[in-house]
């Protein structure tokens, strides 16, 4: 089966686990895609629901495709967050941030009673740190801060190189008009310390590791969809 297939199966398995009623936060990336528009079935054949969208450019999908929106401030509370991940350990601790819409993402997370996390089962990982940990930074101080991350993965054993994410010539700019830094520490094997040291740096607004959010995974392979409960 492709990607693509993939990602549809698991998009499917996640919409039908959501229920009438729900306040639902919806995630962004190609699975959350599949996901918003095996939502938008569910929603045309009566599904009430309404979702929080975690980027602009999942916003627009769920205005095309008929999915109800509210923001944050109308819904603080949300029921379930579903969401893609660019890797997830057997704790379901992730590195999410690949398409830059982390923050948002974590804070939609964090207010959510549950957060399931649909992806290919190629995303799963012995440790942590593979793919470049995404580091969404404040453009003031952009340098200092390059040289603060750099020393706060050296402190902890990690070194490798930090790039500014840019489409084409310029910068990539978040949803929130941050910069994001794409970090290649390899493999991070305490992922909690990085953490906090990376949150220690003023200039980090806030990093892709996602600590303790995740409830439950749906991870789509040639066999089938695999649930997983973090142990
Ligand atoms: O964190 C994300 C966006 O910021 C995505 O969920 C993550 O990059 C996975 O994307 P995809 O489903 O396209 O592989």
């Amino acid at each position: 089966m492709d990607a693509a297939s993939l990602k549809e199966k698991v998009g499917q398995a996640a919409a039908a686990e959501v229920e009438t009623g729900m306040r639902l936060g919806i995630g962004t990336g190609s699975t959350a895609e599949a996901f918003v528009r095996a939502l938008a079935v569910r929603v045309g054949e009566g599904l009430r629901i309404v979702g929080v969208p975690t980027s602009e450019r999942t916003a627009a999908l769920c205005r095309d495709l008929g999915v109800p929106l509210a923001t944050l401030e109308e819904v603080p509370e949300l029921d379930l967050t579903v969401d893609g991940a660019d890797e997830l350990d057997s704790r379901l601790r992730l590195v999410k941030g690949g398409g830059g819409a982390l923050l948002r993402e974590k804070i939609v997370a964090a207010a959510s009673a549950r957060m399931l996390v649909i992806a290919d089962a190629s995303k799963r990982v012995e440790s942590l740190g593979a793919f470049p940990l995404p580091i969404e930074v404040n453009g003031f101080g952009i340098v200092a801060s390059l040289i603060a991350i750099e020393k706060a993965g050296s402190l902890l054993g990690l070194t490798g190189c930090l790039a500014l994410r840019k489409i084409g010539e310029s910068p990539f700019v978040t949803d929130g008009g941050h910069l994001i830094v794409d970090a290649s520490f390899g493999r991070i094997p305490d992922p909690e310390a990085l953490s906090a040291a990376l949150h220690a740096i003023p200039g980090v607004v806030e990093h892709g590791l996602f600590l303790g959010l995740a409830s439950a995974a749906l991870l789509a392979g040639p066999d089938g969809i695999e649930h997983v409960a973090p142990h």
